[in-house]
């Protein structure tokens, strides 16, 4: 069986792994493209921005103009000064209207973008071959699934609108300070010098603190979900203590880690505030002084002060989104890399691809002197031949690694063999399209996997084409029917995740179920390993006889008992079928299954040297 998703998952997703310059253009180019439908959207946010900072920036005007020309002058009276404070508190509610309709018309795209990658995502994944979840951990999947998609909606909804909002006030700014007095205007701008400097200097120590975080937060997740899937293997070794200590060191590192980061933030933003609040006391003193000699007027003092205090804002702003350009970064990069690899197993060309076999299918199987590795170092399966006829029961046994999980998974084509063939009824499996492969060959897997959902559900796979009477009569074949009738809610009792308020045998059996409903001509059972009752263990066995009635069948067994009737048994070790014949034949060869039928009834349980 395979055995992939269990490694930490912690270079998956430590986001310091390399990624070239060209990659990550076309890493940022393939995430633009899910902008470009909502174009529109975005320049509406670019309009609405636009009338909202204008709105913003002219009411130190309008204070500049009332101080000027109303209250030191005393010209133009009430009158002026009401009609001027009506204009400001337009522009307040004008300015108020655009924000919110600038943030609301982000968000959908933002929103829009992130539900249409999160789908192409899952569908990709989807398409993976298993070599796929080998080489990426469930846990590492989940956080590509969940934070990696909402960290670009980030960058559409904040990082965006920073560049866009911000930008554009920083220069409408700059531009109303010229528009005053060019030469305050020019003493203001030896700021930009300063500003940068502090920019630059703070941006490494920013970087490098948001990613040990981030590095240690990914740590953390990987380690909670591959401990939240394993809860029952740590309870049942009472592991929980050591866990949990293992938990809180990563915890804390994570926790040592963010409150460095928080550390440089604040620095940094408190630097902004001081020059902020510096610059405001030079210009009160440089304009001050210009007021006293009459050079420019009290109100454009007040103005430039305003504008000045306002300045900072944008600045702050955009440079507080480096964190989140930072994490996009490392989002993009790690979605790309899973967007880029294709399945290992492909459909065949639409011209070579034999179809409607489906229907004329006997379910002969013949493996041709295949080869075949996980990886390219060891073969697990070596120039193993074996042809079976239609309708034949087949029982596979051997070691534990003999490689008997790894045959079937060549003809399911979880994998595909390295050298020599997998034919079905004389035809390359790798010709027929996998959907078709699919419907011929039936999978009911050691732990066969059941979804939060009804029976009714679990049995059909969520396709409504399948009727519940259909569903009913396939348990009522399997002899399902009275374990499901003593639920509580019958058929629409609804499943917790993986079927976990079901006994392992009942498990088995609404998988068992699912077969009749989709009639697969050929049958693969890989028996479950776990202890069964011999009451549910006889169910178990009634029911395979019922399922491989008029279809070849392929069972892994652990218990010899289970393919003693068997036509034909495979025996199997280190990669190779050892012996095969009937069970008298295999015992008056006095050989390997001889030695492994009287391990198992002498004493000592089936398993052991048998299969699991
Ligand atoms: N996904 C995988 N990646 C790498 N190696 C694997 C993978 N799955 C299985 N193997 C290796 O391939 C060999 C054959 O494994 P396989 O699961 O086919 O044995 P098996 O006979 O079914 O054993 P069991 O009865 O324990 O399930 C073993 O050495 C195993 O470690």
């Amino acid at each position: 069986m395979a055995k992939g998703g269990d490694s930490t998952g912690e270079a998956d997703i430590n986001p310091n792994y390399e990624v070239t310059k060209e990659q990550r253009r076309q890493a940022f180019r393939a995430m633009l493209a899910y902008a470009r439908p909502h174009r529109l959207l975005f320049a509406a946010v670019f309009f609405c921005a636009i009338f909202a900072i204008s709105a913003d920036l002219m009411q130190p005007l309008l204070v500049k103009i009332a101080i000027d020309e109303n209250v030191l002058f005393g010209a133009h009276g009430i009158g002026q000064l009401f009609l001027l404070g009506s204009i400001y508190f337009v522009l307040a509610v004008v300015s108020m209207i655009f924000t919110y309709l600038q943030a609301n018309l982000l968000q959908k795209a933002g929103q829009s973008i992130v539900a249409a990658l999160r789908k192409d995502l899952f569908n990709h994944i989807s398409r993976q071959s298993m070599s796929f979840f080998d080489r990426h951990p469930i846990g590492s999947l989940v956080t590509n699934e969940s934070s990696d998609t909402e960290t670009i909606n980030q960058f559409f909804t904040q990082v965006l609108l920073s560049l866009v909002r911000d930008g554009l006030s920083l220069i409408m700014i700059i531009g109303f300070m010229f528009f005053l007095d060019v030469q305050l205007a020019l003493y203001c701008m030896i700021l930009l010098p300063l500003i940068a400097i502090i920019a630059i200097a703070f941006r490494t120590m920013l970087r490098s603190a948001y990613q040990r975080a981030r590095t240690q937060l990914s740590r953390l997740i990987a380690f909670l979900a591959e401990n939240l899937s394993g809860m029952s293997l740590i309870q049942s070794f009472h592991q929980e203590k050591e866990q949990v200590s293992r938990f809180s060191r990563r915890n804390e590192r994570y926790l040592k880690e963010s409150l460095r980061e928080v550390r440089a933030t604040v620095i940094f933003n408190r630097s902004f505030d001081i020059l902020g609040n510096v610059s405001v006391a030079v210009v009160v003193w440089i304009g001050g002084i210009a007021v006293f000699d009459q050079q420019i007027e009290f109100g454009v003092l007040y103005a430039f002060i305003s504008y000045i205090r306002q300045f900072f804002q944008p600045i702050n702003q955009i440079t507080q989104q480096w964190n989140t350009l930072q994490s996009t970064l490392v989002s993009v990069d790690r979605l790309w890399r899973i967007f880029s690899e294709q399945p290992d197993v492909r459909d065949p060309d639409p011209e070579t691809a034999q179809r409607g076999a489906l229907k004329r299918v006997k379910g002969k199987v013949d493996f041709n002197r295949i080869r075949f590795s996980y990886t390219d170092k060891t073969d697990v399966l070596r120039d193993l031949e074996l042809h079976i006829e239609p309708g034949e029961f087949i029982g596979i046994v051997g070691t534990t690694g003999a490689g008997k999980s790894s045959l079937v998974n060549l003809l399911t084509r979880f994998y595909d063999v390295k050298r020599g063939s997998v034919e079905i009824d004389g035809m390359d499996i790798r010709r027929l399209p996998q959907k078709e492969l699919h419907r011929i060959v039936g999978l009911v897997q050691q732990e066969p996997y059941l979804y939060s959902g009804t029976i009714i559900d679990n049995v059909r796979l969520f396709d409504e084409s399948v009727t519940r009477d259909a569903v009913i009569e396939a348990c009522r074949l399997v002899g399902a029917q009275p374990m499901i009738e003593r639920l509580p809610h019958g058929y629409e009792t609804r499943l917790s995740e993986r079927g976990s308020g079901l006994s392992a045998g009942e498990r088995q059996l609404i998988s068992f179920a699912r077969i009749l409903v989709y009639q697969p001509k050929i049958l693969i059972l890989d028996e479950a390993t776990a202890n069964l009752d011999s009451h549910t263990e006889r169910l178990i066995q009634q029911a395979l006889n019922v399922v491989a009635e008029g279809r070849t069948t392929l069972v892994i067994a652990h218990r010899l008992s289970t393919v003693k009737h068997a036509d034909r048994i495979i025996v199997m070790r280190n990669g190779r079928i050892e012996e095969e014949g009937p069970h008298e034949h295999l015992l008056e060869l006095g050989g390997y299954y001889a030695d492994l039928y009287h391990h198992a009834f002498h004493g000592r349980s089936a398993y052991e040297g048998v299969g699991g």
